[in-house]
């Protein structure tokens, strides 16, 4: 067991998704947080991070901070997906290591997993088999992640971690229909569809790839649950347990929004991973478990973004 109380602690990327979310779960712990912002500290630069690391000297450190996107931003930007996250990931695991930092926990994703990967996804079913090429580059960094972690727990006996959620969303999200990942654009494209009363709905790819949604909550909770009591060398799944169809989710989501016209498939998007599905059951074993449900956990990142788009954040 590692007892957060009275402990420093610094989550990395803080503003984010999973971040923020972090936070706000570590709120009821009796930890000490430290948050720098990007303006700050831009964490692909080695010297800044080693300056930030050597003032604030957190005893445990969450990276949740990450180059993150949709499957459209991953193929078209993969220098940027690869190159920032393993800057991110190396330049704090390393000044981590050099200011005496007791315990990291490390985020990867589902996409780590190869594209045929057996269903559900195991933890040992890692490096058994090509990437997805559209996330190829985002997952070959967050491989490099968990290896750097074992590979100091390794040389150095240090007590860094690494957790791969599954798909998440909620309050918090990207909305960019741009660079978001398919939740939030369903949302948005939907909601708006509606407000400009049109027949239809364009959703990209068939529709027929399977994902697993988390809330961004449940994970947060998982992950301070694994903080404080997962010491392991293996990393670990963080996912639901059930996963939906694309069309399936679209449907859903109509069904919140209250859209009631025709869904039509963009076909020049890509589908990505035919599906994505965790088997989560080493981390159930350790006693932890999700509590929102999907369609909750919609409806309630729904009326989330319809308070901010009335604050005049998203400009359609
Ligand atoms: N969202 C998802 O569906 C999933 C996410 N994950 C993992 O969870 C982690 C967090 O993802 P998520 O919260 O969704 O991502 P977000 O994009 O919401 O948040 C990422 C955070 O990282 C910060 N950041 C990025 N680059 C830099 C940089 N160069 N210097 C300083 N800060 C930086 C961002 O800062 P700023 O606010 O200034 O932009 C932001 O706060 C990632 O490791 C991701 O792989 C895993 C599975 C699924
Ligand atoms: C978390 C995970 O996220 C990414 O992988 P992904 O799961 O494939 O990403 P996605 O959420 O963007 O799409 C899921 C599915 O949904 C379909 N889809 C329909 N309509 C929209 C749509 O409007 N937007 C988006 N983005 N997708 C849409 C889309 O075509 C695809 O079939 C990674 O690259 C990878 O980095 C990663 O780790």
């Amino acid at each position: 067991m590692y007892s957060l109380e009275g402990k420093k602690v610094w989550v990395a990327g803080h503003r984010g998704l999973v971040g923020s979310a972090v936070s706000r779960r570590l709120a009821s712990e009796n930890c000490e947080m430290v948050a720098v912002d990007r303006q700050a500290v831009d964490l692909t630069r080695q010297v800044e991070v080693e300056d930030f690391l050597a003032e604030s000297r957190p005893d445990a450190i969450v990276i949740a901070a990450a180059r993150v996107g949709g499957i459209l931003a991953n193929d078209t930007y993969p220098v940027d997906f690869l190159y920032e996250n393993l800057m991110i990931e190396t330049n704090i695991m390393k000044s981590a290591h050099e200011t005496g930092v007791e315990k990291i926990l490390f985020l990867g994703s589902s996409c780590i997993y190869p594209k045929m990967a057996a269903q559900p996804m195991r933890e040992d079913s890692l490096l058994t088999g090509p990437l997805e090429p559209t996330n190829e580059a985002y997952a070959i960094a967050k491989i490099a992640g968990i290896r750097l972690a074992q590979a100091y727990r390794k040389q150095y006996g240090h007590d860094y971690i690494s957790a791969m959620p599954t798909n998440l969303y909620g309050p918090g999200d990207n909305f960019d229909l741009n660079s978001s990942h398919v939740l939030p654009a369903l949302i948005r494209k939907t909601h708006e569809a509606k407000r400009r009363g049109d027949e239809e709905l364009v959703m990209w790819g068939t529709g027929t790839p399977r994902r697993e949604f988390l809330h961004c909550d449940d994970c947060a909770d998982a992950l301070v649950f694994l903080l404080k009591s997962y010491s392991g060398h293996d990393h670990v799944n963080v996912g639901s347990g059930k996963d939906i169809s694309i069309l399936e989710l679209t449907e859903l989501v109509c069904k919140i929004v209250g859209f009631e016209g025709r869904i039509r498939h963009d076909l020049t998007k890509p589908d990505g991973m035919p599906r994505k599905l965790m088997d989560s059951t080493r981390l159930l074993d350790m006693g932890w478990k999700p509590t929102t449900a999907l369609e909750d956990g919609i409806r309630s990142t729904y009326e989330w973004f319809k308070a901010r788009e009335a604050e005049g954040l998203y400009q359609s």
